[in-house]
């Protein structure tokens, strides 16, 4: 187990939760729930007291979408945020999640940033009131505060990346117009000690350097920690010596630590000065006997009062949700990325070869040859073998998307579409870049991503695929094959081997790699085609979320066809299609 190193000033960081308050069911190695986390941070906070530090809890947006204790409710998020909401925050933003529909939007805006008043942070996002249709921002854009133990003068920030695809009661403000608002331009110049830059913002995508430019061209020694999410990954970017980024995985099996010593405190009469400044991080695995560890406290005295309560609320809303309700059990695990597509193991084939053509029929169309199209970034989380719940239909793909065609596209030009679709190239670029359709990971992703180290003493667990022809490849390299098994070696569980900007030492637990294959931007199935030849003409079907892509592509294949083309076909989503496949299909006891 490696330690956590503090410093100074120190940060808990969560992103992307998703919805999984409750922990990972499946899977005890990230199975500590928003609880646990509650009484971990008691622990934590009084750790820094006793030592003279500071630490921070920090969130990234993302909390909303994939997982039933969300999604499965009516109205969504009925349970969650208030068992969010038990969690002392001290810095928080929004994720392009909360904004895709006008309801969520609302919801942040009526029960989190109220509820988080001093500390919930909108730098680059506005919320329209329904009730007069005035542009307000959704919280307070920046805040400066003095933090608890060393009094460091820190100014804080919380952005969103350049998200466009949000409901029409918010505006994102692109970074670089913010940049140059009259606020940001006066927070830049409040000469704090410590800059904290929280975003829902990749790490490798541009808007992090924007920002870092900009504060760096205006202080030129002041430490700038940057906290960031989105892509779903483990990660570190340093901008410099005195700025240095985590990103902190995603749906609550990772919790980020940052630390920062050597900050100096500003004299208002004498300029900054050029200390050196230290950064350590590390990805804390989300389980309880790893938060014991941490902390410091032994299994008796590890869950607090308040910590056990919020356990308790997360048992019972699961109850409410009925969200343990099998639906049937998997034969064998399924994976988005362990395995390669297309494989046996592949849920994308298993999407491609078996779901979507069963399910996906209009009842008036099911003779006519079909193409549906699926974005692999519509899926969200792997199947493992056994039960498959209520639950599990959420954490596969949560989202409320329904399906759309343009009926009897002549089969030449409909062919063409998800090769386009998958290829990108000069015909669909800037933000039709069909890159966004694909899993989070892929849209901006790390150097390292896939190049994980191949630890030694780990190496024997990894999992193992067979090198078939298709044209995906792993993307963790195979320099450890000859390692030999022993005996009196620790079991090593297979995990984030996690390679960024400050090494190959992030992980709190030394893991076996998994293999990355890299997936395409969209499945297609095929179904109700003639056996003997090609058909002459298809109904091009496609989950909604790729319809701003599917007019371009089609003129780019050669055919002539406008928005009016496009009707719905199902009013059915991904979740409802694959609960329905689940319970015709896997009826076998688990
Ligand atoms: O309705 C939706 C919303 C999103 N997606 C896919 O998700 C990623 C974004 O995921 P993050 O968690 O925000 O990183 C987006 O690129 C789409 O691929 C979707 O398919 N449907």
């Amino acid at each position: 187990m490696r330690e956590l190193e503090w410093g100074q000033i120190n940060f808990l960081h969560t992103t992307d939760i998703h919805g999984w308050l409750g922990g990972h069911l499946q899977e005890p190695q990230y199975s500590a729930d928003w609880g646990d986390y509650i009484s971990f941070t008691e622990h934590m906070r009084r750790k820094a007291d006793e030592k003279g530090v500071d630490l921070l809890v920090i969130d990234t947006g993302d909390r909303v979408e994939g997982n039933g204790l969300y999604d499965g409710s009516d109205p969504k998020g009925r349970f969650t945020y208030d068992i969010f909401g038990q969690q002392s925050v001290d810095i928080l933003c929004t994720g392009n999640h909360e904004l895709y529909h006008a309801d969520s939007v609302a919801r942040e805006h009526n029960i989190t940033v109220p509820h988080f008043k001093e500390s919930y942070i909108a730098s680059n996002l506005d919320y329209i009131e329904p009730e007069t249709g005035n542009q307000i921002p959704q919280a307070q854009r920046y805040i400066k505060f003095k933090t608890k133990n060393l009094g460091y003068n820190v100014v804080a920030f919380g952005f969103l990346f350049d998200f466009d695809r949000n409901a029409n009661n918010s505006v994102v403000i692109p970074v670089e117009e913010a940049m140059k608002q009259k606020w940001l331009q006066s927070a830049i110049r409040e000469k704090p000690d410590l800059f904290v830059v929280t975003g829902h913002v990749g790490l490798r995508m541009s808007e992090f350097e924007k920002i870092f430019k900009v504060i760096r061209d205006e202080n030129w020694y002041t430490p700038i920690v940057f906290l960031g999410g989105h892509a779903h990954v483990r990660d570190a970017r340093k901008f410099d010596e005195k700025a240095v980024a985590i990103a902190s995985g995603r749906y609550f099996e990772t919790i980020g630590w940052m630390s920062i010593d050597g900050v100096k405190k500003k004299n208002k009469d004498t300029a900054s000065v050029n200390a050196e400044v230290t950064f350590k991080r590390r990805y804390i695995d989300n389980n309880v006997l790893g938060l014991q560890h941490h902390a410091g406290v032994d299994e008796e005295n590890f869950a607090t009062a308040h910590g056990r309560n919020v356990s308790k609320m997360i048992t019972e809303a699961r109850k409410a949700l009925k969200l343990d309700n099998r639906l049937g059990c998997s034969p064998k695990d399924l994976w988005m990325t362990r395995a390669k597509y297309p494989s046996d193991s592949s849920i994308y084939s298993w999407l491609e070869n078996e779901v979507v053509p069963d399910t996906v029929v209009h009842k008036d169309r099911a003779d006519k040859p079909r193409l549906t199209i699926v974005n692999t970034g519509a899926i969200r989380f792997d199947i493992f073998k056994g039960a498959f719940t209520t639950d599990s239909t959420y954490l596969i793909s949560p989202f409320t998307s329904t399906f759309n065609y343009v009926p009897d596209v002549p089969y030449d030009v409909a062919k063409k579409v998800l090769r386009l679709l998958n290829s990108g190239g000069p015909v669909l670029e800037g933000a039709l870049n069909p890159k966004h359709l694909s899993i989070p990971e892929q849209v901006a992703p790390s150097p390292f991503l896939g190049r994980e180290p191949p630890h030694a003493a780990a190496a024997y667990l990894r999992p193992h695929f067979s090198d078939g022809e298709g044209q995906q490849h792993p993307l963790v390299e195979d320099s450890d094959d000859n390692y030999e098994v022993h005996d009196d070696e620790p079991q090593i569980v297979n995990g984030y081997t996690t390679k960024d900007d400050l090494g190959d030492d992030g992980d709190d637990a030394v893991h076996s790699p998994i293999k990355f294959y890299s997936v395409p931007n969209c499945i297609q199935a095929q179904a109700a085609f003639p056996e003997a030849a090609e058909p002459e003409t298809v109904d091009l079907v496609f989950i909604d979320y790729v319809q701003p892509w599917i007019i371009p592509a089609l003129k780019f294949s050669g055919g002539d066809y406008e928005s009016d083309n496009i009707t719905a076909y199902l009013n059915v989503t991904l979740t409802d299609v694959i609960a329905s496949w689940v319970k015709t299909h896997w009826k076998e006891d688990c």
